[in-house]
């Protein structure tokens, strides 16, 4: 049986983040928090859901271990955190030391300062450790680049066809990236990325899919455009439910539809005032919610809802959509009854459902049909309601 590949991810965070504190912010860069999630949280979390990663360790500045405390993250995966260097590069080394015991197969290489690492790129850096012995995630340059090496004077434009922008996390075989970073420490220049060590070294790296959200934090702006991607991420996503309800006739004078009072020959038979449209249309918004239906929220059983006028469990249901953030699209029901005609009180009908729901009238559509004299319904012995809603809840999962 073969033994299963371990993979363990460096999260370099020893930096001070003097680029993006340059409007005088205080907090490192990897500790401020993004819609409320501080970076550095995001960046490990993001590791630890990926279920390949066997370990994830942290290197942190001497001078944050309160702060790095203080982010309270606790996980079987996640090793005790070790201490930086002045570069990057020391940084990552002191990483790579640290999981001497472990010995991973796979090393990942992430920048703290990268939160938004999806799963579908990391696994295109595992694959590409197949075949190489080095993977990085990049994006083709979409800017055309000058070389002007006193910063003012262009000697060369490049051709950007055959130029990638690095990013993190860095793929590579452990024992050799290792052996790598150590013999470079010795060197008087700098490496700004783990790739290029790789490459002075002698080993094959491959680029592998990047992805354009995966954007460093650097600079201030760079968390106004963290938090708009975050916004984006959490956008709305559409959700439909149906509802269906019948009650039979019994004697009275009116029935209740769709809110409306309508005289009748009959009235209809229920704990509430039997109001088959509202109770369909209540039924298919708790539908979409995914929150039950109407016997949930209002059981026939409790006293307090005998003879109740139907539009409270409309309402209920349209205010748990508000509490969620969301919003009612549209609401659309079909009565089915020979009589009463329905036709003449649609108007007022969607009046009142649309002001149960907060929503315009444009958004409510009540639809009558005979069921051509078959059934009970044709018969004359109850009436049925069927209801769909649209709305619009945040997305959460
Ligand atoms: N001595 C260092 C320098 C950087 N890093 C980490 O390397 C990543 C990429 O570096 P960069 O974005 O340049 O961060 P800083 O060095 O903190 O930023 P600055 O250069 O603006 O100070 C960051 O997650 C940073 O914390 C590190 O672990 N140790
Ligand atoms: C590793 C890296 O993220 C690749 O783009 C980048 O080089 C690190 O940032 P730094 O500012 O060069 O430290």
């Amino acid at each position: 049986m073969t033994r299963a590949r371990s993979i363990a991810a460096i999260v370099v965070a020893a930096g001070k983040g003097e680029r993006a504190s340059a409007n005088g912010e205080s907090l490192p860069k990897q500790y401020r928090s993004v819609h409320g999630i501080p970076v550095l949280t995001r960046t490990i979390k993001a590791l630890l859901a990926l279920p390949d990663v066997t370990f994830v360790q942290p290197v942190i500045h001497p001078d944050h271990a309160d702060l790095y405390a203080g982010l309270g993250l606790d996980d079987e995966r996640l090793l005790p955190p070790v201490m930086g260097g002045a570069t990057r590069q020391s940084s990552v080394l002191e990483g790579l030391k640290a999981l001497g015991r472990q010995r991973p197969d796979y090393v990942l290489i992430q920048d703290a300062a990268r939160p938004f690492i999806g799963a579908e790129l990391v696994a295109g850096v595992v694959a590409g450790l197949a075949d190489h012995e080095g993977a990085l995630p990049a994006v083709p340059v979409t800017d055309t680049i000058k070389r002007a090496p006193d910063g003012v004077n262009i000697v060369a434009t490049e051709d950007r066809r055959v130029l990638f922008a690095a990013q993190t996390p860095q793929g590579f075989r452990y024992p050799q990236i290792f052996s790598a970073h150590m013999r470079a420490s010795t060197l008087p220049r700098e490496f700004t990325d783990d790739a290029a060590i790789a490459e002075w070294a002698g080993l094959r790296v491959a680029l592998t899919p990047g992805n354009t959200s995966n954007i460093k934090i650097t600079h201030p702006e760079d968390f106004a455009r963290a938090e708009r991607m975050i916004a984006g991420a959490q956008s709305m996503e559409t959700r439909v439910g149906t509802g269906f309800d019948v009650h039979e006739f019994e004697p009275g004078d009116a029935v209740w539809l769709g809110g409306v009072r309508i005289p009748h020959t009959a009235k209809l038979k229920g704990h509430s005032d039997a109001d088959v449209a509202l109770h369909a249309l209540t039924d298919a918004i708790y539908g979409a919610l995914g929150e039950g239906d109407i016997g949930t929220h209002f059981p026939p059983s409790d006293p307090q809802w005998k003879g109740a006028a139907s539009v409270i469990f409309l309402e209920h249901a349209a205010k748990l959509v508000a509490e969620r953030g969301g919003r009612i699209v549209n609401l659309d029901a079909t009565i089915v009854a020979e009589s009463p005609k329905i036709a003449a009180h649609v108007p007022a009908m969607r009046q009142v459902i649309a002001t149960a729901c907060a929503i315009t009238p444009s958004r409510v559509t009540i639809k009558a049909t005979t069921s051509e004299r078959l059934g009970f319904t044709g018969r004359e012995e109850g009436i049925v309601a069927m209801a769909s809603a649209s709305i619009e809840l945040p997305r959460v999962d």
